[in-house]
């Protein structure tokens, strides 16, 4: 992928009507525009006497304050912020990336681009605490191997003396039963043992001997809510039944989706399993693959087959008005589900159960600001400034920090499209989409609070694998198209879909970040003519400057999918004029190894040149028969198991981040810019913290 280094980086603000470049003038240009003529003003509701509820299932419930709804959480991690200068965030940034974003060709901006807030509806951002206390009859979807020394080391090396005696004591019991042939339990042939028996066999956490007893938990929880993702380890116990006395927040900005199918409203809690290999049958490994979170990337352990899912607890949050902290459920049990099993592949329905409480807390807060957050690393650079992962104080939430420099976005009149990047983000809920959480503003500068996500941009998997497999290829492809239908739906068209601004989140599943180019108030046959995007995506009729539709999205996630299946975009070439041209005029020719006649199929519908002939309702492609398989409703509840799972150690992990970056110094350099009042009036609306909502 080395072949599409050195592009050229340029773009457009262009609005509606407005002249553009043509496909020629393939050279950074970014002389300023006329001023913007919009003024966003949100005002922030007082909801002293507004109550939010929040619901569970659908049913509303009103419960007794418990003061001991803290804000305590796993992670623990914390730096101070560092002052110093920064000011080379733009020059470094195309260097590291291969397909830039064509920015800006000067023009006017227009009112009609700028979105005003509706500050009639309000939503009180809070904080939403899971307290995890023990989980129970938790029983493996798989048989495992009867490897008798293996299972004895790890009930030796339990962390707990009487989890020990009591793993040996099932262990001997086991043993006797076999040697009377009496192994009434298993009902299985002799190597294998049943899930449910399995787990009363293995500890759920162990102190790794000769490691300077480096403690390793078997079993782990992951618990994610708007994309934001916390894990937790027990603290004794069996994998059968272990003690968790864990707990974890999360904040709460966005609101709430009325449509339960969408599954960025769901507090998902998924358990895993990290069986050592020498446990997992032949059979399993080869028949049931999908059931592990496999990582697939060139430098993992080919041993290393990935953790077992167990099971998956899902819960519909939805967020209405309540001013008093709730609790929403109470040291209640819930059960496990698989979603990628067949009733019949399981042993038993049973999967075990968990108890919890979960409690939420309206916080009504000033707009935040940087004290609020400690920096930890440098993640990437943007146009106008720089991402950082940070740590929010208060609830020491992890999440990305993208900073953007007003003096910058001014004097390249990006303020038209910086603001529909916040409004789009504000708007927007869709699980494959990078959340916004909070936005605010000193007098140099934006802020966007999002969600960290840190599995790595796709572009740098595709780069370091080449190409990826069908199924992987469709899986990604799958979660866009979802991503941009949502983005349709609500009249935005993306215009800069690329494997650079598609993050993998710690699972492998898609989050669509960098929305600097959305184009808001677009229904389905509205025109606009602005020349943006990445040279490579370019869809025909923008190149043309014919003025264009959504439908140059989906051309985008042709030219996307082309990309992952060969490694290449279909018309590529190093000379950008001669790539236009190719695009234009060049018939669409495959590889011979791409063999799917579906593949094809699709990849010819979406690359058609002339945007009345391509395939342009998301309803349509998903009935393509290339996703036959695809179950949508599971998609979007992300029940399907990713077949990537990117190396993250934790959440505070960031080696998928270039290390040109994460080697830098975190910090928020002191600019002195001076903006006069009219400018600073162009960013009025951008403060976020889910008390302002857009219709
Ligand atoms: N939520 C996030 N979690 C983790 N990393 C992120 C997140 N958002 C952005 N990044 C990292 O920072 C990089 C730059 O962010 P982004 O693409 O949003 O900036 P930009 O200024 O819009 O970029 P461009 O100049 O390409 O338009 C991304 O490519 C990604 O690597």
């Amino acid at each position: 992928m080395l072949k599409f280094k050195n592009k050229f980086k340029f773009g457009s603000s262009n609005t509606n009507g407005d002249k553009s470049t043509s496909p020629e003038l393939s050279t950074v240009s970014s002389s300023p525009r006329n001023s913007v003529d919009s003024k966003r003003t949100i005002s922030t509701n007082n909801l002293s006497d507004t109550m939010l509820k929040l619901s569970i299932n659908g049913a509303s419930q009103q419960g007794a304050l418990p003061e001991e709804a803290s804000s305590s959480s796993s992670s623990t991690a914390s730096a101070s912020p560092k002052k110093s200068d920064y000011n080379q965030q733009a020059t470094t940034q195309s260097s590291h990336k291969d397909h830039p974003t064509l920015v800006s060709q000067p023009h006017s901006s227009t009112a009609h681009e700028v979105e005003q807030p509706n500050t009639t509806a309000s939503h009180n951002p809070g904080l939403l605490t899971v307290k995890i206390y023990n989980s129970n009859k938790i029983q493996l979807p798989i048989q495992i191997d009867n490897n008798k020394q293996i299972l004895h080391a790890l009930a030796v090396n339990s962390n707990n003396e009487s989890t020990t005696q009591y793993l040996l004591k099932n262990l001997g019991a086991l043993e006797s039963n076999e040697s009377k042939g009496t192994d009434d339990q298993s009902g299985s042939s002799d190597h294998l043992l049943p899930g449910k028996l399995a787990t009363s066999l293995l500890p759920s956490i162990i102190t790794i001997p000769n490691a300077e007893n480096l403690v390793k938990s078997l079993l782990y929880l992951t618990i994610e809510f708007d994309n934001n993702v916390l894990v937790i380890e027990p603290q004794k116990g069996t994998v059968n039944q272990s003690t968790w006395n864990q707990v974890v927040s999360f904040d709460v900005t966005k609101k709430s989706n009325t449509n339960q199918n969408i599954g960025s409203n769901f507090l998902i809690l998924n358990l895993f399993i990290r069986l050592p290999s020498m446990l997992i049958p032949e059979s399993e490994k080869l028949s049931k693959k999908h059931l592990f979170t496999n990582n697939t990337s060139p430098n993992a352990n080919p041993n290393n087959i990935g953790d077992l899912l167990i099971g998956t607890i899902k819960l519909p949050l939805s967020l209405k008005y309540h001013v008093k902290p709730i609790r929403l459920m109470n040291h209640e049990y819930l059960k496990f589900t698989n979603y990628n099993l067949n009733a019949s592949d399981l042993v038993s329905k049973e999967l075990g159960e968990i108890m919890l409480t979960i409690e939420f807390k309206p916080i009504s807060k000033a707009p935040l600001s940087i004290d609020d957050f400690d920096l930890l690393k440098v993640i990437g650079k943007g146009s106008f400034g720089k991402v950082m992962q940070v740590v929010k104080k208060d609830t020491k939430q992890i999440y990305a920090l993208k900073t953007l420099r007003k003096q910058h976005i001014v004097s390249r009149n990006e303020v038209t499209h910086t603001l529909a990047e916040r409004t789009v983000l504000a708007r927007i809920n869709n699980p494959f989409i990078v959340p916004l959480k909070f936005s605010f503003q000193s007098p140099e500068k934006l802020y966007l609070v999002l969600s960290f996500i840190n599995g790595g941009e796709l572009f740098w998997h595709l780069q370091r694998e080449g190409k990826f497999s069908m199924d992987r290829s469709r899986f990604y492809i799958a979660e866009l198209l979802t991503a941009l239908e949502s983005l349709h739906e609500l009249n935005v068209i993306y215009r800069d879909l690329k494997p650079e601004n598609i993050l993998l989140d710690y699972q492998g599943h898609i989050a669509l970040c960098d929305f600097g180019l959305c184009k808001l108030n677009m229904s389905s046959n509205d025109r606009t003519s602005t020349f943006c995007g990445t040279p490579e995506y370019l869809a025909p009729e923008l190149i043309l400057n014919q003025g264009y539709t959504r439908s140059v999205d989906w051309w985008t996630l042709g030219t996307l999918l082309y990309e992952m299946l060969t490694g290449l975009p279909p018309f590529f070439d190093e000379d950008t004029p001669t790539m236009y041209r190719k695009i234009l005029q060049n018939p669409l020719r495959f590889p011979s190894f791409l063999e799917s006649t579906d593949a094809q199929d699709l990849l010819i519908k979406l690359l058609q040149k002339d945007p009345k002939h391509r395939l342009n309702d998301a309803t349509e492609i998903k009935s393509h028969p290339f996703f036959k398989d695809i179950d949508w409703v599971k998609l979007i509840n992300k029940s399907y198991l990713p077949p990537f799972k990117p190396n993250v150690e934790n959440l505070l992990d960031t080696s998928n981040f270039d290390s040109d970056f994460t080697n830098e110094k975190p910090q928020d350099s002191v600019v002195d810019d001076f903006l006069s009042e009219s400018v600073q009036q162009q960013f009025g609306g951008w403060t976020y913290n889910g008390d302002t909502v857009f219709k």
